[in-house]
Protein backbone atom coordinates (compact mmCIF):
# COMPACT_ATOMS: atom_id res chain seq x y z
CA UNK A 1 0.00 0.00 0.00
CA UNK A 2 1.77 3.40 -1.12
CA UNK A 3 0.99 6.42 1.03
CA UNK A 4 -1.29 7.88 -0.85
CA UNK A 5 -3.86 4.30 -0.66
CA UNK A 6 -3.45 4.70 3.54
CA UNK A 7 -7.01 5.46 5.07
CA UNK A 8 -7.31 8.84 6.41
CA UNK A 9 -7.02 9.18 10.18
CA UNK A 10 -8.42 12.14 12.44
CA UNK A 11 -6.49 11.56 15.65
CA UNK A 12 -8.74 13.84 17.96
CA UNK A 13 -7.02 14.00 21.88
CA UNK A 14 -9.21 12.06 24.28
CA UNK A 15 -12.36 13.97 25.34
CA UNK A 16 -13.17 13.51 28.71
CA UNK A 17 -16.72 12.40 28.39
CA UNK A 18 -18.15 14.62 31.60
CA UNK A 19 -20.62 12.74 33.29
CA UNK A 20 -23.77 14.95 33.31
CA UNK A 21 -25.35 15.97 37.03
CA UNK A 22 -28.74 16.20 35.64
CA UNK A 23 -30.08 13.14 33.16
CA UNK A 24 -32.43 14.34 30.43
CA UNK A 25 -35.78 15.69 32.35
CA UNK A 26 -38.49 13.51 32.54
CA UNK A 27 -41.83 13.96 30.63
CA UNK A 28 -43.03 15.39 33.48
CA UNK A 29 -40.15 17.80 33.96
CA UNK A 30 -39.95 19.04 31.09
CA UNK A 31 -43.39 20.16 30.47
CA UNK A 32 -43.39 21.79 34.69
CA UNK A 33 -40.53 23.94 32.87
CA UNK A 34 -42.78 24.61 29.81
CA UNK A 35 -46.07 25.28 32.28
CA UNK A 36 -43.72 27.65 34.30
CA UNK A 37 -42.51 29.57 31.51
CA UNK A 38 -45.78 30.02 30.20
CA UNK A 39 -47.49 31.13 33.45
CA UNK A 40 -44.36 33.30 33.86
CA UNK A 41 -44.16 35.51 30.32
CA UNK A 42 -47.61 35.29 29.03
CA UNK A 43 -46.92 32.58 26.23
CA UNK A 44 -48.01 29.97 24.72
CA UNK A 45 -46.63 26.85 23.50
CA UNK A 46 -47.08 25.98 19.83
CA UNK A 47 -48.19 22.58 19.07
CA UNK A 48 -46.19 20.42 16.70
CA UNK A 49 -47.73 19.44 13.32
CA UNK A 50 -46.26 18.58 10.34
CA UNK A 51 -49.60 20.06 8.00
CA UNK A 52 -48.73 23.77 8.20
CA UNK A 53 -52.66 24.16 10.05
CA UNK A 54 -52.97 27.74 10.77
CA UNK A 55 -52.48 27.22 14.43
CA UNK A 56 -49.64 24.93 14.43
CA UNK A 57 -46.27 24.79 13.77
CA UNK A 58 -44.22 22.28 12.14
CA UNK A 59 -41.14 22.27 13.93
CA UNK A 60 -37.81 21.48 12.98
CA UNK A 61 -37.46 17.55 12.91
CA UNK A 62 -33.76 17.60 13.18
CA UNK A 63 -33.90 19.87 16.16
CA UNK A 64 -36.77 17.83 17.40
CA UNK A 65 -34.69 14.32 17.02
CA UNK A 66 -31.30 16.51 18.25
CA UNK A 67 -33.16 17.36 21.31
CA UNK A 68 -34.82 14.11 22.25
CA UNK A 69 -38.00 16.29 21.79
CA UNK A 70 -36.72 18.72 24.68
CA UNK A 71 -37.68 21.02 22.86
CA UNK A 72 -40.64 23.87 22.38
CA UNK A 73 -41.70 26.93 20.70
CA UNK A 74 -43.83 29.39 22.39
CA UNK A 75 -45.37 32.66 21.28
CA UNK A 76 -46.90 35.18 22.88
CA UNK A 77 -50.67 35.40 23.76
CA UNK A 78 -51.23 39.14 23.50
CA UNK A 79 -50.56 41.20 20.52
CA UNK A 80 -46.94 42.17 20.58
CA UNK A 81 -46.93 46.21 20.60
CA UNK A 82 -49.09 46.28 23.15
CA UNK A 83 -46.91 45.56 26.65
CA UNK A 84 -46.84 41.48 26.67
CA UNK A 85 -44.53 40.30 29.72
CA UNK A 86 -41.07 39.58 27.78
CA UNK A 87 -38.28 37.18 28.78
CA UNK A 88 -35.81 39.58 27.45
CA UNK A 89 -36.81 42.20 29.99
CA UNK A 90 -34.66 40.09 32.69
CA UNK A 91 -31.64 40.38 30.41
CA UNK A 92 -28.98 43.02 29.15
CA UNK A 93 -30.87 44.31 26.43
CA UNK A 94 -29.87 47.81 24.18
CA UNK A 95 -31.55 47.16 21.69
CA UNK A 96 -34.74 49.51 20.76
CA UNK A 97 -36.88 50.17 18.13
CA UNK A 98 -40.06 48.56 16.68
CA UNK A 99 -40.64 44.86 16.89
CA UNK A 100 -42.65 43.01 14.66
CA UNK A 101 -42.67 39.84 16.16
CA UNK A 102 -41.50 37.64 18.77
CA UNK A 103 -40.81 33.92 19.38
CA UNK A 104 -39.64 32.02 22.73
CA UNK A 105 -37.89 28.78 22.04
CA UNK A 106 -37.11 26.71 25.12
CA UNK A 107 -34.41 23.56 25.16
CA UNK A 108 -32.64 20.97 27.24
CA UNK A 109 -29.23 20.74 25.86
CA UNK A 110 -28.77 17.11 26.69
CA UNK A 111 -25.30 14.85 26.40
CA UNK A 112 -26.38 14.50 22.68
CA UNK A 113 -25.55 17.91 22.10
CA UNK A 114 -21.97 17.85 23.82
CA UNK A 115 -19.11 20.32 21.86
CA UNK A 116 -16.34 20.98 24.10
CA UNK A 117 -16.06 19.06 27.08
CA UNK A 118 -18.76 19.47 29.55
CA UNK A 119 -20.38 22.03 26.82
CA UNK A 120 -22.52 22.61 24.37
CA UNK A 121 -21.32 22.35 20.44
CA UNK A 122 -21.61 25.70 19.08
CA UNK A 123 -23.42 24.47 15.73
CA UNK A 124 -26.12 23.49 18.18
CA UNK A 125 -26.53 26.54 19.72
CA UNK A 126 -26.87 28.56 16.49
CA UNK A 127 -29.30 26.18 15.12
CA UNK A 128 -31.92 26.85 17.93
CA UNK A 129 -31.28 30.55 17.27
CA UNK A 130 -31.62 30.36 14.09
CA UNK A 131 -34.76 27.99 14.69
CA UNK A 132 -35.77 30.86 17.47
CA UNK A 133 -35.51 33.67 14.83
CA UNK A 134 -37.13 31.82 11.88
CA UNK A 135 -40.12 31.20 14.35
CA UNK A 136 -40.63 34.89 14.89
CA UNK A 137 -40.30 35.44 10.97
CA UNK A 138 -42.57 32.95 9.55
CA UNK A 139 -45.87 33.81 10.26
CA UNK A 140 -48.08 31.03 11.83
CA UNK A 141 -50.30 31.23 8.88
CA UNK A 142 -48.16 29.96 6.77
CA UNK A 143 -45.49 27.61 5.56
CA UNK A 144 -41.83 29.05 6.42
CA UNK A 145 -41.49 31.16 3.29
CA UNK A 146 -38.48 33.08 5.04
CA UNK A 147 -35.30 30.89 4.60
CA UNK A 148 -32.08 32.45 6.80
CA UNK A 149 -29.50 34.06 4.23
CA UNK A 150 -27.59 35.42 6.87
CA UNK A 151 -26.84 34.28 10.26
CA UNK A 152 -24.03 35.66 12.83
CA UNK A 153 -23.48 34.22 16.14
CA UNK A 154 -21.62 35.20 19.17
CA UNK A 155 -20.43 32.78 21.44
CA UNK A 156 -20.23 34.84 24.80
CA UNK A 157 -20.27 31.88 27.16
CA UNK A 158 -19.80 28.74 26.91
CA UNK A 159 -22.96 26.72 27.65
CA UNK A 160 -22.88 23.41 29.67
CA UNK A 161 -24.37 20.35 29.28
CA UNK A 162 -27.17 19.59 31.09
CA UNK A 163 -28.89 22.97 31.35
CA UNK A 164 -32.14 24.18 30.32
CA UNK A 165 -31.82 26.91 27.77
CA UNK A 166 -34.51 29.85 26.59
CA UNK A 167 -33.95 31.92 23.69
CA UNK A 168 -35.76 34.67 22.34
CA UNK A 169 -36.08 36.28 18.96
CA UNK A 170 -37.31 39.55 17.97
CA UNK A 171 -38.35 40.47 14.18
CA UNK A 172 -37.67 43.94 14.15
CA UNK A 173 -38.69 44.87 10.49
CA UNK A 174 -40.56 42.30 7.88
CA UNK A 175 -40.59 43.69 5.04
CA UNK A 176 -42.64 42.60 2.25
CA UNK A 177 -42.30 44.06 -1.00
CA UNK A 178 -38.65 43.39 -0.72
CA UNK A 179 -39.27 39.78 0.76
CA UNK A 180 -36.15 40.51 3.75
CA UNK A 181 -36.65 40.13 7.38
CA UNK A 182 -34.43 41.36 10.06
CA UNK A 183 -34.12 39.34 13.51
CA UNK A 184 -31.80 39.06 16.67
CA UNK A 185 -32.18 35.94 19.05
CA UNK A 186 -30.59 35.72 22.24
CA UNK A 187 -29.83 32.11 24.47
CA UNK A 188 -29.54 32.74 28.68
CA UNK A 189 -29.90 29.83 30.81
CA UNK A 190 -34.04 29.03 31.44
CA UNK A 191 -33.69 28.42 35.19
CA UNK A 192 -31.68 31.10 36.14
CA UNK A 193 -34.36 33.34 34.14
CA UNK A 194 -37.69 31.65 35.95
CA UNK A 195 -35.76 31.88 39.29
CA UNK A 196 -35.24 35.71 38.34
CA UNK A 197 -38.33 36.44 37.38
CA UNK A 198 -39.61 34.49 40.47
CA UNK A 199 -38.14 35.92 43.07
CA UNK A 200 -38.58 39.69 41.60
CA UNK A 201 -34.73 40.05 40.99
CA UNK A 202 -34.35 43.15 38.63
CA UNK A 203 -30.33 41.88 38.17
CA UNK A 204 -29.37 40.95 34.50
CA UNK A 205 -29.01 37.72 33.55
CA UNK A 206 -26.00 36.83 31.24
CA UNK A 207 -26.47 36.07 28.00
CA UNK A 208 -24.46 32.58 26.57
CA UNK A 209 -25.23 33.33 22.91
CA UNK A 210 -27.15 35.95 20.63
CA UNK A 211 -26.95 35.59 17.18
CA UNK A 212 -28.57 38.47 14.29
CA UNK A 213 -30.06 37.03 11.20
CA UNK A 214 -31.42 38.03 7.46
CA UNK A 215 -33.88 36.03 6.48
CA UNK A 216 -35.37 36.01 2.97
CA UNK A 217 -38.64 35.44 1.64
CA UNK A 218 -38.12 32.97 -1.20
CA UNK A 219 -40.22 34.13 -4.27
CA UNK A 220 -42.13 30.42 -4.71
CA UNK A 221 -42.31 27.84 -2.81
CA UNK A 222 -39.24 25.46 -4.23
CA UNK A 223 -40.73 22.54 -5.98
CA UNK A 224 -40.18 19.29 -4.15
CA UNK A 225 -39.35 20.41 -0.72
CA UNK A 226 -42.66 19.14 1.03
CA UNK A 227 -41.80 16.31 3.17
CA UNK A 228 -44.37 14.00 0.98
CA UNK A 229 -42.38 15.13 -2.19
CA UNK A 230 -39.59 13.65 -0.65
CA UNK A 231 -40.83 10.52 0.04
CA UNK A 232 -41.86 10.33 -3.09
CA UNK A 233 -38.51 10.90 -4.60
CA UNK A 234 -36.88 7.95 -1.94
CA UNK A 235 -38.81 5.45 -3.99
CA UNK A 236 -37.19 6.64 -7.81
C1 LIG B 1 -39.74 26.84 12.86
C2 LIG B 1 -39.63 27.26 11.42
C3 LIG B 1 -38.26 27.76 11.06
C4 LIG B 1 -38.11 27.95 9.58
C5 LIG B 1 -36.82 28.66 9.26
C6 LIG B 1 -35.66 27.68 9.07
C7 LIG B 1 -34.41 28.47 8.90
C8 LIG B 1 -33.50 27.68 8.01
O1 LIG B 1 -32.80 26.80 8.47
S1 LIG B 1 -33.54 28.06 6.36
C9 LIG B 1 -32.32 26.92 5.66
C10 LIG B 1 -31.01 27.61 5.36
N1 LIG B 1 -31.16 28.63 4.35
C11 LIG B 1 -31.28 28.31 3.02
O2 LIG B 1 -31.28 27.17 2.62
C12 LIG B 1 -31.42 29.47 2.09
C13 LIG B 1 -30.73 29.18 0.75
N2 LIG B 1 -30.81 30.38 -0.08
C14 LIG B 1 -31.91 30.61 -0.84
O3 LIG B 1 -32.83 29.82 -0.94
C15 LIG B 1 -31.95 31.93 -1.57
O4 LIG B 1 -30.66 32.38 -1.80
C16 LIG B 1 -32.74 33.00 -0.77
C17 LIG B 1 -34.17 32.55 -0.49
C18 LIG B 1 -32.06 33.34 0.57
C19 LIG B 1 -32.81 34.29 -1.58
O5 LIG B 1 -33.08 33.90 -2.89
P1 LIG B 1 -33.84 34.82 -3.94
O6 LIG B 1 -35.30 34.68 -3.81
O7 LIG B 1 -33.28 34.50 -5.27
O8 LIG B 1 -33.41 36.28 -3.47
P2 LIG B 1 -33.06 37.49 -4.38
O9 LIG B 1 -34.27 37.88 -5.20
O10 LIG B 1 -31.78 37.25 -5.10
O11 LIG B 1 -32.77 38.58 -3.27
C20 LIG B 1 -33.79 39.30 -2.59
C21 LIG B 1 -33.08 40.34 -1.76
O12 LIG B 1 -32.40 39.68 -0.68
C22 LIG B 1 -30.97 39.91 -0.76
N3 LIG B 1 -30.28 38.68 -0.44
C23 LIG B 1 -30.57 37.43 -0.87
N4 LIG B 1 -29.71 36.54 -0.35
C24 LIG B 1 -28.85 37.24 0.42
C25 LIG B 1 -27.74 36.87 1.21
N5 LIG B 1 -27.35 35.59 1.35
N6 LIG B 1 -27.11 37.85 1.88
C26 LIG B 1 -27.49 39.15 1.78
N7 LIG B 1 -28.56 39.55 1.04
C27 LIG B 1 -29.22 38.60 0.37
C28 LIG B 1 -30.74 40.35 -2.20
O13 LIG B 1 -29.59 41.15 -2.29
C29 LIG B 1 -32.01 41.10 -2.52
O14 LIG B 1 -31.94 42.38 -1.95
P3 LIG B 1 -32.63 43.68 -2.67
O15 LIG B 1 -34.12 43.39 -2.70
O16 LIG B 1 -32.28 44.82 -1.78
O17 LIG B 1 -32.04 43.74 -4.02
Amino acid sequence: MTRADEPLVWQVPAVSRVPLAAPVPTDAEWSGFIRRLESRYDVRQVQVDNTHTKSTRRVSDFLDSATRSRIAYLLPTTPLCQGAADADDDVDDNSAGYVADRAILAVYFGPHMQGPSGGVHGGAVASVLDACIGMATNPLSQPEGYLTAQLTVNYRRMMPLGSYGVAWARVFERDDPSRKAYGIARLVDGQALLASRENGESHRLPVYAEASALFVRRKRAVEGASPASLTQRSRL
